[in-house]
Order: structure tokens, then sequence, then C-alpha cells
């Protein structure tokens, strides 16, 4: 179990992380989402002790990563992907993390084992591929046998192959009653993987809710109505459980109610349809929705001239 209570970091001016308070449990993989400079590196720097709060707490099975006698096996993490000393072998860069953390041999054996690097454990680190030295972090984050395992963006760069591989431990780690918390920017991979969402943009809270809800509010049709007495129609369609908005002169996106019955109504008020179509909203576009406002540097319009960072 982590939990995060009203954590903040202010760098300077910046606030990286804003009152954040959340629970992630044990059991299942939580997934923890935010387009780039949300805040998620940071939130887990802290959760690691890397960082120190300017405000609020963060424990990781009820202590603070620091108190833990054996930190290694309370928490594993994956940080970013960053190069192992290029000189050793994998086995001998896991061997030497193991003897620092009073861990034996054959656990050395397990974990590599275990993220598929056998064949490869005694070849220099240095050489290895993205996908492999990523599977190398990963068994050096799994070498205390944690209870929780924290990975950052861990399919950043991989494969179809290697993301796949990532999903299956992750949700065979959660299996084992393990808590698994994984961040990433993008929601597809998420819905994949995970079945809880943290959400955050410029370091708050949007959303803290299961994947299976947010799937279901995502997957709402929307029906995209097009008539020359948009406003007329508006007013006729609004209800407690429909939402009209309209993007431009003409067009109204509805939710809330089917084709048929806009086409109905519109027939019985003697009002023109120039289209009436349903639109499957993407969990991508749902994500991009929830965190418009959010995104730090949102793209300038394409009539100004220019593109986004
Ligand atoms: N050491 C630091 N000094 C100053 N600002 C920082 C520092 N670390 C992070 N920030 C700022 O804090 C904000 C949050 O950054 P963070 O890396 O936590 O976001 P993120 O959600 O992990 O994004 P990304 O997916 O791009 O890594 C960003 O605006 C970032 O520029």
């Amino acid at each position: 179990m982590i939990d995060v209570t009203n954590l903040t970091k202010r760098y300077g001016d910046k606030v990286a992380v804003d009152d954040l308070t959340f629970q992630v449990r044990p059991g299942l993989v939580t997934g923890f989402l935010g387009p780039n400079g949300a805040g998620k590196s940071t939130t887990m720097r802290m959760i690691l002790g890397l960082d120190t709060p300017t405000s609020g707490s963060v424990t990781v099975g009820g202590h603070r990563y620091a108190d833990h006698a054996a930190p290694l096996r309370e928490i594993g993490a994956l940080l970013e992907a960053k190069a192992v000393h290029s000189g050793r072998t994998a086995r001998n860069h896991l061997l030497a993390m193991a003897a620092t953390h009073g861990i034996g041999r054959r656990r050395v054996d397990e974990v590599i084992d275990l993220v598929g690097l056998h064949e490869v454990a005694d070849q220099r680190a240095g050489g290895f591929s993205l996908g492999m030295g990523q599977r190398l972090g990963i068994a050096a984050a799994l070498l205390g046998d944690p209870k929780v395992v924290m990975l950052d963006e861990p399919v950043n760069g991989l494969d179809p192959d290697g993301i796949r591989w990532i999903r299956d431990l992750l949700r065979g780690l959660a299996a084992e009653g393990r808590t698994v918390f994984v961040s990433s920017h993008l929601m597809s991979e998420m819905a994949m993987t995970a079945e809880h969402l943290i959400v955050v943009g410029r370091g708050r809270l949007i959303a803290d809710v299961s994947v299976a809800e947010f799937v279901a509010q995502a997957a709402q049709d929307t029906v995209r109505v097009r008539s020359p007495q948009a406003a007329t129609l508006r007013d006729l369609l609004v209800g407690p459980d429909v939402t009209v908005t309209g993007g431009e002169p003409g067009l109204l996106e509805v939710t809330g109610l089917t084709r048929e019955q806009i086409g109905d109504r519109a027939a019985a008020a003697g009002l023109t349809l120039h289209e009436l179509s349903s639109q499957q909203t993407s969990l991508e576009e749902a994500f991009m929705t929830l965190t418009r406002d959010a995104v730090e540097y949102a793209a300038e319009p394409a009539a100004a001239g220019r593109t986004a960072r």
C-alpha cells in the first residue's frame, strides 16, 4: 500500500506536485497517468525518499521509505531507464546490488529467469538494447522480493513484444498480492494493463477511478447533428441527462440521446437535419478531454503558425 497525503513539491515558483492525496492498493495494477510535466516522476521520487516534500507526506506499507529497515524488501522501483555500469555483466551488476543489501545469490538467478535475461546474463550490460536494459532494471527492482513495485514509464521505447511482456509481468505481480504502481502518459496502454487509475495534471489530482468506470464513461456515444436550426434544436434536446455542445455554427455534439430519439424529436418539431451520426470517443480522446486544461504547453492553434513544443 502506498499512501500519499496532501503531497506538495515546489521548485522555486514552480509547483510540480500540488496537494495530492491518493492511495495505491495491493492486489491490482494502478496506472499513474498524466501528460508530460504533470508531476508523476516527482511524486515517485518522493515516494522513494529521493526528493523531500515541501509539505504533506507519503508512506509505503505504513512507514516513510527512510524508516524501513530493509527498504528493498518493501518497495522495488525503476525510475528511469538509466545506463548500467557498462563494464559489468548483467549478473555481476545484480550480484553487486544483492551483496550490498544482504540478498543471496539464489535470488539473483531467480530474478534473471523471471525477466528472461538468462541467455545474456553474462554479457556486458553496456551493450544491451533498450528492452534488455529495461528488463535488467526490472530485475534489480524485484531483487528484494518487494511488496510494492513502482515503475516510471516502463514501456517507453519498447517494441510490442516488450510491451506485452511488461504488461503480463505487472499483472502477475499484482495477482500475487503486491501493490503495483506504474506511470504512463498513454491512456490506451494503461487501459490494457491497469485496473485502477490515478490521473494527474499540473501536479493536481484529476481522477481516482477504476479503468472499467473510465472506459464506460469514454464509451458513451456522442451523436453529431448538423442543422440550419441548431439553436432551436439545442433547446429542444437539452435535459438533465443530456449534454449538448457545439463546436462550430450549425453543429451539435449530443450525449445522452440516441440518433433515433434526436431524429424523432427534430421531425416532430419540423426541424431540418443535414447530418445525424454516431461518434465513438476513443480512450485517448477521453483522456485528452479530461486533462485538456492541465496540459502544460497546450498547442497553439494552427492558424497562429505554431506547433506544440
Ligand atoms: N529538479 C527540478 N527543478 C525544477 N523543476 C522541476 C524539477 N523536477 C521537475 N520539475 C518540474 O516539475 C514539473 C513536473 O515534472 P515531472 O517530471 O514530475 O512530471 P512528469 O509527469 O513525470 O512528466 P514527464 O512524463 O515529462 O516525465 C515539470 O514542470 C518539471 O519541469
